[in-house]
């Protein structure tokens, strides 16, 4: 198989309207289903919810006593301003650079295809894996992994796939080597919200709606300035501090030609992205959420969108565990090297699995490259990729033929 066929399936599965918040999921099935029927892979969609499936591909190993490998990438991609695009989002343009620009080409549509483009190249060569690798393309990453992943992982069908070692995504890394994940941040999603007498807009009074809300927002902002001060001094890593970022504001009673000038509202709002290390006391700073940043005494109140629940869990990245000295082997062996494990600052459905007691790793093979996940002009080199697609091809051969036996609960 030549690189022109294999970059053009890659395109073809980036072309596929996945984008939040109405992703064509089946569109994605049926494109990766008949990725998997050119493998001879075996195959089930769930619906663990209506509307959401769920793909989970199988290339059966020959002992089915040792736990499996379990490769997982989500279909969906996070939306895209198309008019800040130098070429559109969902045409997965190749330019003469060799750069193929699309939403999904970072996050993470490459990963998936990648996976299945090692297993083709593993088969060409004969390769016949021991352990049993399984695919799972799960829906719905992007907004939490409620109706995705977390459902795939509490079901029984999951339990009986005897999973051992869990690969997930990673993020790009600007310099030749590549970057793993070990653990990550805790989600918080919230709304503080503040209530208070209207009034006159041309009247001095004590804790309006606003009034209140402000001197939240700028205690908030002191806390996220010694955070970004610990990251700005440096020997700090990103998912080593609390990030806090403002998502919106909202406050104001609308009039026809916008809004009311001469009146103090009752009612304002602010949200806030909060992400937690795993070092971090979050029960600390819960409380400081309720007593400092929304005190009921002023009136205030806190809603969450979404939190994390649970002790953020890490897998160890040491010698300790045998998957991760294969991975970082199996790297070396395709010409790669690994940077030293972190923690990733944003969300993952690889808490999923952690949470279930398997190990996970967080790992995109995307080095020489800076990170445009979520951003403008997301791309990815046709070398990257097709390098990629070989860096995998080491890592299943090794775990897929990795014979020790083992409790995959003893490693995370
Ligand atoms: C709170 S779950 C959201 C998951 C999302 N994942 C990747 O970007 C994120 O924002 O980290
Ligand atoms: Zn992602
Ligand atoms: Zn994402």
């Amino acid at each position: 198989d030549d690189g022109e066929a294999i970059v053009s399936r890659f395109q073809e599965y980036l072309r596929i309207d996945t984008v939040q918040p109405k992703p064509d999921y089946y569109k994605a099935v049926d494109f990766l289903n008949s990725q998997a029927k050119s493998l001879s892979l075996e195959s089930q969609t769930n619906e663990f919810v209506k509307g959401k499936p769920h793909l989970l591909l199988k290339w059966v190993g020959s002992d089915p006593t040792l736990p499996a490998i379990l490769l997982n990438s989500h279909t969906d991609v996070v939306p895209f301003e198309e008019s800040k695009w130098t070429h559109h989002p969902l045409h997965a343009h190749m330019d003469n650079q060799g750069d193929i620009y699309a939403r999904g080409s970072q996050d993470m549509k490459c990963v998936g295809m990648q996976y299945l483009e090692a297993i083709r190249k593993l088969q060409a060569s004969g390769f016949h894996p021991v352990r049993s690798v399984y695919l799972s393309f799960v829906p719905d990453e992007e907004i939490g992994g409620h109706d995705g992943a977390e459902k795939f992982v509490e079901s029984h069908l999951f339990k009986s796939l005897n999973v051992g070692i869990v690969l997930d995504e990673g993020l790009p890394s600007p310099s030749k080597s590549y970057r793993v994940f070990y653990g990550e941040r805790s989600p918080w999603w919230l709304v503080i919200k503040a209530k208070g007498p209207p009034g006159h807009g041309a009247k001095l009074y004590d804790n309006s709606a606003i009034e209140n809300l402000l001197k939240s927002i700028e205690s908030i902002r002191l806390f996220r300035a010694s955070q970004f001060d610990l990251l700005k001094a440096g020997g700090t890593a990103e998912g080593d501090v609390v990030s806090v970022n403002m998502a919106f504001l909202k406050a104001g009673t609308p009039s026809p030609t916008g809004f009311v000038m001469n009146l103090q509202p009752s009612e304002a709002e602010a949200g806030f992205d909060i992400r937690i290390p795993p070092s971090v006391d979050s029960e600390a700073l819960e409380r400081r959420l309720v007593e400092e940043w929304a005190p009921a005494a002023r009136n205030m109140s806190v809603e969450f969108k979404q939190k994390h629940s649970g002790e953020p869990l890490l897998t160890a990245a040491d010698d300790s565990n045998p998957w991760w000295r294969l991975l970082e082997n199996a790297v070396k062996e395709a010409g790669g090297k690994t940077s030293k494990p972190e923690i990733f600052p944003a969300s993952t459905d690889a808490r999923y699995f952690r949470m279930a007691g398997v190990p996970a790793f967080g790992f995109s093979p995307i080095s020489n490259t800076p990170s445009l996940l979520h951003d403008h002009n997301e791309y990815l080199s046709r070398a990257e990729y097709l390098k990629g697609i070989d860096v995998y091809v080491s890592i299943i051969k090794a775990y897929a033929s990795y014979e020790i036996k083992s409790d995959s609960r003893d490693e995370l």
